[in-house]
Order: C-alpha cells, then structure tokens, then sequence
C-alpha cells in the first residue's frame, strides 16, 4: 500500500520581485512511498525538497496535482481532516526544534496533551519511547544539558508520540559528527524495522542514503529526475546530478583531460570496468589474463549497499598483447575503452 502518494504536484511562489516569474519550487513531481520503505529524497539546496514536505505534512498547499496520505487526498481538505492526517505524521528537524524551558519528559508530553491523551496513557508511552530511544534515564534533563544526539533522539521520541504510520526526517543528521549520525540512523532503522513505520528522510549526505534507504529520489530544479532502489540507482546513475551525487561515496570513472592524465602517469592501455552485479568482470579478468599483458589497478573503488557492491577500476594494460586484449574485452557490458 502507498502511504505517500504525489502525482503531477506543482506549488509556485509569488515571484520575488514585481517584474520577476514566479518560483516553480515543484514542478510536476510523481513519487509513491510504499508502506514500510525508507525513502531518501536527494538534491541540492534549493531542489525543492523541503517544500515537497510541507506538501506532504499539509502545512502548504499544492498550486495543482494530487497529494495523497494513506488514501487520503489532503489538497482542499478542511482544517479537522487536515488534523487528523497531520496527526499520522511524526517530524524530525535538523535543529531538533525542543523546547529549552520544558525537561525532556516534558518535551514529550506536550503533543500528547495537545492530542488530549489520558494521564495514565502519556505515562506509558512517554516511559516506553524513553526506553526505546535509550535515553530514560534523562526524563528529568532539559535540552541544554543533553548532546546533540541525545537532543536527536529525542525528537525522534517525541515525533513517535502521537503513533504516526509516517516519520518525515528534514536534514536530521546535518548538524550531527559522523559517530552521532551513526548513532541517530541506527535508531532510525529500529523505527523502521521494529514499529513498522515508513519513513522519509530528505538528505543531502549520500552516507545517509547508503546507511538507512531502501529508494530514492533525486531531486533538481523542482522535479524528481532520479527515481529506484538505492542499490540500483547507485551503480548506475543515469542524470549528472545523481552522478554528481554518487561520486561522493566512489570516485568516478575519468573522463577528459583525467584520462590524458593518467595515462602520462602510468601508461599502457586503460580500460575501466564495471563493478555492479552481474557485471562481466570475471569474463574481463579472464581474457585479459589469457592475453599474457602487464595489468595494474591505477584507480577505482567498490562500495556496498545492502548486499549488492557497485564501483569500477581502472585497469592498464601494456605488453605487446595489449591492444589485442583491449579489444578481446571492448564490446562487454560494463567495460569502457578509456585510451
Ligand atoms: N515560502 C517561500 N516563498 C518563496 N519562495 C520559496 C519559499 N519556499 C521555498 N521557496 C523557493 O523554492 C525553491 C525550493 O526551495 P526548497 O527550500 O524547497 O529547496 P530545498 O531543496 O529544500 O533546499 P534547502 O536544502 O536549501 O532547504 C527555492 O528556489 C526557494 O527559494
């Protein structure tokens, strides 16, 4: 079942200046989020990411399109159904967004008296999600006093408060180091993986997308131009903005003056050869090896997402065999004759 539904959704922007266009911030966007998955949506400042959540979350409205939430179609819904939609929807932010006056326990308590949830109730989950999120101990503690993952996991408690079915992350790891982001996203995937929640998270750090998503969508001026499973969409990219993105886990294969470069540097013949499962590499290896030349490694990188690996190497080849080897292997899938 899709628990996010968009379908041709566009929301404009008065234009900034009197004689200027209005800003087409999402621009006919298309993207299912299936229950259970964790969905990354990618792209660069000013992608649109931030207000295709606040079509999500209904706090905006769509200009034209669909927007659907567990069924519910919420473009022109009423302030009562737009509650109660909203009230399945959990939200984390980069900045954490507590509040420094009230403890942690406090913290968690405000949207279930806002929900007008019993006494009795607010203590048990508010005790249970303490549990989970490892931070019981800290009930009593106001915000200045926690780290700044300690702070994470507490937005993430308290967005499961109210039991939402949908957890949208925005940035939640941006203002974190690398050990806390760790720390964060593995509590992410326990949210994931043990109370079944669907999740969303609007990144920039391709570390998140590999670490915590299942899909992913890449996002540029306004549009998804980059849509499947991260694993796929990682070994192979097709817009240059989705490269662009790939190439900062893994190196990408040398293009231009790169190759002129490295082979300068290390001569012979450079061939690169895809990683990605199913490639042909054992073929390449093989006949490269039946032709008796000088083979060196000179660049690449393999990566692992889930349980598939992707990257390439770059081989050089040299010996007198050379240019037969390199035409042995040319027409296989995932070799590139680089020179
Ligand atoms: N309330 C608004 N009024 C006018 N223009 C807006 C408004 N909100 C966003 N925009 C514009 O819409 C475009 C998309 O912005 P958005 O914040 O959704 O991008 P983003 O991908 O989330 O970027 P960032 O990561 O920097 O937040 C930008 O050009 C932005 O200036």
């Amino acid at each position: 079942m899709a628990v996010v539904e968009l379908s041709d959704v566009h929301k404009q922007y008065p234009a900034p200046t009197r004689k200027g266009e209005p800003v087409r911030a999402v621009n006919g966007v298309d993207l299912t989020v299936e229950a259970g998955e964790i969905h990354a949506i990618v792209g660069y400042s000013g992608a649109g990411k931030s207000t295709l959540v606040r079509l999500v979350n209904g706090l905006e409205p769509a200009t034209s399109g669909s927007v659907k939430v567990n069924g519910t179609e919420i473009t022109g819904l009423g302030e009562k159904g737009l509650r109660a939609v909203q009230s399945d929807i959990g939200m984390v932010f980069q900045q954490f967004n507590l509040f420094n006056s009230r403890t942690v326990w406090g913290n968690l308590e405000f949207p279930l008296k806002v929900a007008g949830v019993a006494p009795e109730e607010r203590q048990r989950r508010i005790s249970d999600l303490l549990h989970f999120v490892g931070l019981a101990d800290k009930a009593h503690s106001y915000p200045d006093q926690l780290s700044g993952g300690q702070k994470q996991r507490v937005g993430i408690a308290r967005a499961l408060t109210t039991q939402p079915s949908l957890l949208l992350a925005d940035e939640c790891t941006s203002a974190l180091d690398p050990d806390t982001t760790r720390e964060v996203l593995a509590l992410l995937r326990r949210v994931n993986v043990e109370m079944g929640l669907t999740v969303i998270v609007i990144t920039h750090e391709m570390d998140v997308v590999k670490a915590l998503a299942h899909r992913i969508s890449v996002m540029e001026k306004g549009r998804v131009v980059e849509q499947g499973d991260v694993a796929e969409v990682f070994a192979r990219p097709q817009a240059d903005v989705t490269r662009r993105f790939v190439a900062t886990l893994v190196d990408g294969v040398p293009a231009g003056d790169e190759i002129a470069e490295l082979q300068a540097r290390v001569g012979g013949r450079l061939i690169s050869v895809d990683l990605a499962e199913g490639g042909a590499q054992s073929k390449v290896f093989a006949l490269v090896g039946a032709h008796g030349v000088d083979v060196k490694v000179v660049q690449g990188g393999v990566n692992q997402v889930g349980a598939s690996s992707f990257g390439h190497v770059v081989l050089s080849l040299d010996g007198e065999q050379a240019d037969a080897a390199v035409a042995a292997v040319a027409a296989l899938a995932g070799v590139e004759v680089l020179a």
